[in-house]
């Protein structure tokens, strides 16, 4: 299997990974700071179509990885590639969504998605436009003339994923971004990006705490360590059947067989991230 991902990588013609991050180590500080070396050299790739999940423990560096993907953080070594070209500055093929709104307060939804556009260089009516249809794929279409404060959590997050979304980024860059609405509408929004993902099948890397939300959506789940120093320590294919209803597929036996594998890799390092002995 290995050697059979390595020829697929290497064969003439083969496409290169849309974010490649190789060997790449990350540390904070210096100066008249102490260095903090959060993530060891790591190795991560991310394919063309690809729905990967970074699951670990708190602190141990998910986002620090995901910000060396978005040219946010610059690696003390190893290399990081969008598409196979160097990354230099900000990606520029990536759309972000953390875990904050990103939403401007004293704009409508349709203002907030037309802005997207707007700021590169889109005529205020076709951005309008684009950014109604929008609203309608993320079922807000009668919220269009709602202010932030006006809309729930679940519906702010609607409009921050058309707020990306509109722009046809060929990468996703997600931080937890679902992280502050409660179970049952991290589920909604879950089904609803795969439905949105299915249409053009983006590069994801998706940060998340949480085990089961990584496997009902993504293509592969991959394990850190605990830090200082956290490496990948399991890379699991979600062989899980698609289009996934993300509370339906929690059902299905395969998905128990696969939380129960991947969650004894990685209890002992939610236990040591917390100070105490694996068990
Ligand atoms: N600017 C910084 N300066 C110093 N240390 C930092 C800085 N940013 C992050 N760290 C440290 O690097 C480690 C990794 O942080 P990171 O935010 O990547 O973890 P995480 O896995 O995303 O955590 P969580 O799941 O709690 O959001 C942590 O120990 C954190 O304290």
């Amino acid at each position: 299997m290995v050697v059979l991902r390595v020829i697929e990588r290497d064969a003439p013609g083969a496409k290169p990974p849309a974010v490649a991050l190789e060997g790449v180590s990350i540390a904070y500080g210096g100066g008249s700071q102490p260095v903090y070396e959060a993530v060891a050299p790591t190795t991560l790739r991310v394919a063309e179509s690809e729905f990967v999940a970074i699951v670990g423990p708190t602190g141990c560096g998910k986002s620090t990885l995901l910000n060396a993907a978005a040219g946010l953080l610059k690696p003390a070594s190893g290399a990081v590639s969008i598409f196979g070209e160097p990354l230099a500055g900000l990606n520029g093929k990536a759309g972000y969504l953390f875990q904050q709104d990103a939403l401007m307060p004293w704009k409508t939804a349709l203002e907030n998605v037309a802005i997207a556009l707007e700021v590169g260089g889109v005529a205020s009516s076709d951005a309008r436009k684009q950014a109604k249809e929008w609203l309608g794929r993320v079922g807000l279409a009668a919220f269009a003339d709602r202010y932030p404060h006006q809309l729930s959590g679940g519906q702010r997050k609607r409009v921050g994923l058309a707020q990306v979304l509109i722009r046809h980024p060929k990468i996703l860059l997600m931080d937890e971004p679902f992280g502050p609405l409660d179970a049952q509408t991290r589920q909604i929004m879950g089904t609803l990006l795969l439905e949105l993902w299915a249409a053009d099948r983006k590069a994801v890397l998706f940060v998340t705490h949480d085990l089961e939300e990584a496997i009902a959506l993504a293509d592969r789940v991959v394990i850190m360590s605990c830090g200082p120093k956290a490496r990948i320590i399991g890379d699991h294919t979600i062989d899980l059947p698609r289009p996934r209803d993300v509370s339906e597929v929690r059902l299905d036996p395969r998905f128990h067989a696969l939380h129960k594998a991947i969650w004894s890799e990685l209890r002992d390092e939610v236990v040591k991230a917390y100070g105490g002995a694996p068990a």
